[in-house]
């Protein structure tokens, strides 16, 4: 059989330097004559992956050790803990990590990629290139030589003719004009600057129009660097909302003369180019059927249709789990909590818009019930605004409490970046505050005593609320409790100390019961297209009454 000559080339890239170096090489795979896109990670249909035979990764480093955004969510699938580990038998592989060797954690996003693949079965062509950025060459030092040696396999494996490609250049983008009637254009509007076209909105939080103000050179002259000093102002008088953490994006715009300079040289040179012309770029698609050898086919299908079948889990989930709304929720945790206990959680606690003084008042003690919170006031702002400044600050759990006439009434918890996001009903909430001469509360790490969480979906619950606190010290006096009784989770808070022989338990509240009533798959700004894990459906309750969270009572109520 034939096989079709190809590579998929896929990048991580935070600030392009991965990008251009995977389109750099897309095009000399092209010219060989090799098929193949060039894309982000997360643009690339994953559950393709198992069906091809040879790929490329370019992977830079972000942050501490982590991964671009671009590959967030190809990375947390490749992941998944139930991927089995000859998923990708059919690809051989080769990673080139784009990385600083001044950073501690150096090139360990590529590094991981590379140990990952291994494990899902992939074979590597190379060892991982590490280019450092800190060489006095670049990453060309090690990349040049990699990329000699990684062509040279290539080439023995898929016999490369060198002179293939040379007249049959695919092009990364397609191109074409659309020339708009000019009147149109005008009304629509879409001759102003791109950034605030409606279209474009999404991608950028409250974009505001910033003249400079002043720009003034902060090193002395003799100095080798140039290091400015540049303070803006607004044009239109709108006030700037920031919060600590975010992020101010520029993007500088061409003045006017200098657009109409460069439609004066289209014109002087009789190129058909006008300032109403919009140009349309998409992505160059080649043919998309890769054939698949006959040894490996029946096996790439039972994969995928495996892989699809776990895509779409929580849906059949809730079929399986009939009225009870989904029991099967095991296999859907992914790893969402896999840095759980090796990195401390960071929680953001807000309330709804408006809160009462009572509800302040409530998550005020909330906080104090999470090590490592902090508290947000709502004010204006969109949920989307929030969500996205708490993934930028490495936030790992967004809680939100809401209340009914002053008395809190629901909680819900947001697992970040990508959820899950668990909604309880609060009820009995007796705060600190409403005990006269309480004391302070200890800021010890606590210990957790789970009780009664003995479903699939009980102990999916414990994950989410286990996860919001670090690992204690063992000699920490603080208890936190989560009891279930008859789908109730009751929360008490203790310290403890030593009279004599006895332990003395003294309890410091805030105490609350919650009840949950749904497990999203996403998070809060985009509920609405998430999947539902789970859901309470009172209304289809039987005779026989079921428990969720544990087939059993929890403790005998008193009479
Ligand atoms: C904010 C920031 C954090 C970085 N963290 C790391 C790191 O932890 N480890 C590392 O090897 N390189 C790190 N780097 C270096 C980048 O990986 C390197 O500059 C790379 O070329 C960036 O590629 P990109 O432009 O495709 O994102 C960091 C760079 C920046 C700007």
């Amino acid at each position: 059989m034939c096989m079709a000559k190809r590579i998929v080339i896929l990048y991580g890239s935070q600030t392009y330097t991965s990008q251009e170096i995977a389109e750099r090489i897309w095009r000399t795979t092209k010219i060989l004559g090799l098929k193949g896109p060039v894309q982000a990670m997360d643009d690339f249909p994953i559950s393709k992956l198992i069906h091809e035979q040879y790929a490329l990764f370019v992977c830079a480093t972000t942050g501490e050790g982590d991964e671009p955004d671009n590959m967030k969510a190809f990375w947390k699938f490749l992941l998944r803990k139930n991927l089995p580990s000859n998923s990708l038998v059919n690809l051989k592989f080769g990673v080139i990590g784009l990385g600083d060797s001044s950073y501690d954690k150096f090139n360990f996003a590529a590094k991981k990629l590379h140990k990952r693949l291994l494990q899902l079965g992939a074979q590597p062509l190379l060892d991982t290139a590490l280019c450092d950025y800190q060489h006095d060459l670049g990453h060309d030092a090690v990349l040049i030589p990699w990329l000699e040696k990684f062509y040279a396999k290539l080439n023995t494996a898929q016999k490369i003719d060198p002179n293939i490609g040379v007249t049959k250049f695919v092009p990364r983008w397609k191109t074409t004009i659309i020339k708009n009637n000019i009147t149109m254009m005008s009304e629509c509007g879409l001759n102003k600057d791109m950034y605030f076209g409606s279209t474009n909105t999404d991608h950028f939080v409250n974009p505001i129009y910033l003249e400079i103000e002043s720009n003034s050179r902060t090193t002395h002259e003799s100095h080798f660097q140039d290091v400015r000093l540049l303070s803006f102002k607004t044009v239109h008088k709108e006030k700037i909302n920031y919060c600590p953490g975010d992020v101010f994006n520029i993007r500088p715009r061409n003045s006017k003369d200098d657009i109409e300079d460069l439609f004066g040289i289209f014109e002087t040179h009789n190129i058909d180019i006008k300032p109403h012309y919009m140009l349309n770029i998409e992505e160059y698609h080649e043919e998309e059927n890769i054939p698949i050898h006959g040894d490996l086919r029946k096996e790439a299908i039972a994969l995928q249709q495996r892989l699809e079948f776990e895509d779409k889990g929580p849906e059949k989930s809730a079929v399986i789990g009939g009225f009870s709304g989904g029991v099967n929720t095991l296999n859907s945790q992914d790893d969402e909590y896999r840095y759980a206990g090796v990195e401390d959680p960071k929680i953001m606690i807000t309330t709804s818009r408006e809160p009462s003084a009572r509800l302040k008042m409530f998550v005020k003690e909330l906080r104090l019930i999470f090590p490592n919170s902090q508290r947000m006031n709502r004010g204006g702002y969109e949920m989307s605004q929030l969500i996205h400044a708490c993934r930028a600050n490495d936030v790992t759990d967004f809680i939100v409490v809401h209340e009914h006439r002053g008395v809190p009434d629901s909680l819900v918890i947001c697992h970040l970046p990508y959820g899950p996001t668990a909604s309880f009903t609060l009820s009995g909430v007796v705060m600190r505050h409403d005990i006269p001469d309480i004391g302070p509360m200890s800021e010890q790490y606590p210990h957790l005593i789970f009780h009664n969480f003995k479903t699939d979906l009980g102990i999916r619950t414990m994950s989410i609320l286990k996860y919001l606190f670090p690992v204690p010290k063992p000699d920490s006096k603080r208890v936190i409790t989560f009891a279930n009784n008859d789908d109730y989770i009751c929360f008490r808070q203790h310290t403890h100390k030593k009279a004599g022989k006895e332990i003395e338990l003294s309890e410091v509240g805030p105490r609350f019961q919650m009840k949950l009533y749904e497990i999203k798959l996403g998070t809060l700004e985009a509920l609405e297209a998430a999947d539902t894990e789970w859901a309470l459906r009172p209304y289809m309750n039987t005779a026989a009454k079921r428990r969720f969270l544990s087939e059993e009572d929890g403790w005998q109520e008193e009479e």
